[in-house]
């Protein structure tokens, strides 16, 4: 399958962009804050986080690399999750609480909001899987930043 008619080429583009994911960011990271099963996993928070994420996001849906070029890219993005022990219940919560920011902040295109979730099912599975190792694993070369596109993982 190729990109659907009438749609630009990258996820990237058909958010809205860099501004658009920030404020996905900045309004997921505000219910995290205030949710009591979440809060604990997020106790050394930093207001960089939402930036890192959302330029994190940028690079995972075809847009600028920043987080390769700038912050460690694929292997310390798996990194930051050494040893946070996620459960199957605050990977939902944490589902859950996108779900709601995709609804408030993308565009009311139901397919690019299906193929943004989809990636986040996907990527909270990985941090999941990482989490159970302590920090400082070696987890060898992950190679480079994952690409997802209209068809999913490109
Ligand atoms: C697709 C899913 C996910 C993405 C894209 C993502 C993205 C990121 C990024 C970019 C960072 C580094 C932030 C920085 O440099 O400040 C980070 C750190 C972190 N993530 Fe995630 N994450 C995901 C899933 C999860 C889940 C499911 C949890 C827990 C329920 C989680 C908990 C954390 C925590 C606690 C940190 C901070 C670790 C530290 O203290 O440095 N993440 N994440």
């Amino acid at each position: 399958m190729t990109r659907p008619s009438e749609r630009p080429e990258t996820l990237y583009e058909a958010v809205g962009g860099s501004d658009v994911l920030r404020r996905l960011s900045n309004t997921f990271y505000e219910a995290v804050l205030a949710d009591p099963l979440l809060a604990p996993v997020f106790a050394g928070f930093t207001p960089t986080h939402i930036e890192h994420v959302a330029v994190w996001l940028a690079e995972i849906f075809g847009g600028p690399v920043r987080f390769t070029a700038e912050l460690g890219g694929h292997q310390a993005l798996l990194r930051a999750h050494l040893g946070l022990s996620i459960t199957e219940e605050q990977r939902l919560r944490w589902m859950e609480l996108m779900t709601a920011a995709v609804e408030k902040e993308l565009p009311d295109d139901e397919l690019l909001r299906r193929r943004v979730m989809e990636y986040f099912d996907w990527g909270t599975k990985i941090a999941r899987e990482v989490s159970a190792d302590p920090a400082g694993t070696d987890l060898g070369d992950p190679g480079p930043t994952p690409r997802w596109g209209w068809n999913g993982l490109r």
